[in-house]
């Protein structure tokens, strides 16, 4: 490339490389702002967190799966004022489409089972680990990723379906030490809303809506989200209503108020019913504040939270039965979370119960002069041949050195490929922890 030149797309900008200048400045070497490196250590604590959301999935018999971090940003139009929207990563490409990275998962798993349509036998149990996105303003210096685990159920319309996910969240945070003394998940069902609503013949319409104004309850002033509200449509009367049903903690006091006869109240009865035979009665309580900030929900919604109040939400998810309509599918019954990897690692951290990971690496592997070089290599394949790890010491170094790399890789034994012992077909090993060492013949290495 000359100097100046300029990306395919003619002029330097949004849409094409910036140009190359001659002098190539010094370039920021920390990731964009809101985003994360994942240097060993860190990458460490993630797989260790993502195996147990792996091991998780496996036990209840989920399947993985997986889409693209960009999708198109119509996938994530949704009238309701939603957060997710506003935050929305998105930006036309050369093609001059309209993509975003997405914010969530569960749309996308959306799109692939209408795609896949018929060819699907259901329910479908699939889960997924996949890198979100959101464009916030960096004043509140908060992250523009994360990662997600996300599981879902498609294809079944009974509160089993939520039941059996809380199971699976409830067994993640027990493998991890953590207790119900530490987390719990506060449960509610948009129908409760959506009773009160239709009780004061508030349009169906309107229900998204009232529902993201109501998720900021906790975060902006009542009267704020009272005037929301008001001009969202909804009468004075029916927003008192609304407040006096939210701030119910009781199922038996949102019977008293509801009835008995709505589906609310008889959902809500079977998942307390199912998590006694599950046997995380104590990590769930009712909480009729709890709506969660998607508009899509439209039934059972649940989050986890920590008992201490610090953090931020854990996970949340709950069913969402018309999301596949939205997209021009036939409606299929869906349940689903999502969990992300940043605010469980604060949690895990505040109790205490991050893992210890070091490197661990079986052989450390050194020639003892460079003309051996060669066997070293020898030394090396024979035992990754047989699943050991090795560290092959590549260039020529003395002996204080590559005790020193043997510790800090946390080695277990050092193979020494020397010229006497070579020439008899042999090597010399130290074993670490103890210091014994001894000769072996290649062919008994193992
Ligand atoms: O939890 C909402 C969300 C979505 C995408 C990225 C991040 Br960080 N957070």
């Amino acid at each position: 490339l000359t100097p100046n030149a300029v990306g395919a797309g003619g002029r330097a900008g949004a849409l094409s490389p910036a140009p190359i200048t001659e002098d190539l400045q010094k370039i920021d070497v920390n990731p964009p702002k809101g985003t994360r490196d994942f240097p060993p250590e860190d990458m460490r604590l993630r797989n260790w967190l993502f195996y147990h959301f792996r091991e998780v999935s496996r036990l209840f018999g989920f399947e993985e799966v997986d889409f693209p971090v960009l999708e198109s940003e119509a996938l994530y139009i949704r009238k309701a004022g939603e957060e997710i929207r506003d935050q929305l990563y998105c930006f036309e490409d050369r093609g001059n489409r309209r993509v975003a990275l997405r914010p969530e998962l569960t749309p996308s798993l959306a799109r692939l089972v209408i795609q896949k349509g018929k060819s699907l036998s259901l329910p479908l149990k699939w889960f997924a680990v996949g890198q979100c996105w959101r464009y916030e303003r960096m004043t509140r210096g908060r992250r523009r990723e994360h990662y997600q685990w996300n599981m879902d159920i498609i294809g079944v319309p009974e509160v089993t379906a939520e039941a059996e996910l809380i199971s699976s969240i409830v067994t993640f945070f027990k493998r991890l030490g953590i207790t119900a003394s530490d987390v719990g998940f506060k449960v509610s069902s948009r129908k409760v809303l959506q009773e009160v609503l239709r009780h004061y013949s508030i349009p169906e319409a309107l229900f998204g809506k009232v529902c993201i104004i109501i998720d900021k309850i906790e975060k902006i002033p009542v009267d704020d989200i009272k005037s929301e509200l008001k001009s969202a449509g909804v009468s004075e009367e029916a927003i008192e209503q609304l407040l006096q049903v939210l701030s119910i903690k009781s199922l038996t006091k949102l019977e008293e108020i509801l009835g008995d006869a709505g589906e609310a109240v008889a959902d809500l009865k079977q998942l307390f019913s199912l998590a006694e035979k599950f046997g995380y009665s104590e990590w769930i309580q009712f909480d009729a504040s709890i709506v969660r900030g998607l508009a899509y929900y439209t039934g059972i919604v649940f989050e986890g939270f920590d008992r201490g109040g610090k953090l931020r939400a854990i996970c949340g998810g709950g069913r969402y039965d018309r999301l596949l309509s939205t997209f021009g599918g036939d409606d299929i019954p869906a349940s689903g979370f999502g969990f992300g990897d940043a605010v469980i690692v604060e949690l895990l951290k505040e109790k205490g119960l991050l893992p210890e990971l070091s490197l661990q690496v079986e052989n450390i592997v050194c020639a003892l002069d460079p003309g051996l070089q060669g066997a070293a290599a020898t030394v090396a394949t024979i035992l990754r041949g047989k699943g050991q790890s090795v560290d092959l010491v590549l260039e020529n170094k003395p002996l204080k050195w590559v005790f020193k790399r043997a510790a800090r890789i946390n080695a277990n034994r050092l193979i020494l490929v020397g010229d006497s012992e070579w020439q008899r077909g042999m090597v010399g090993v130290k074993i670490l922890s103890s210091g014994e060492q001894h000769e072996i013949k290649l062919d008994e290495l193992e």
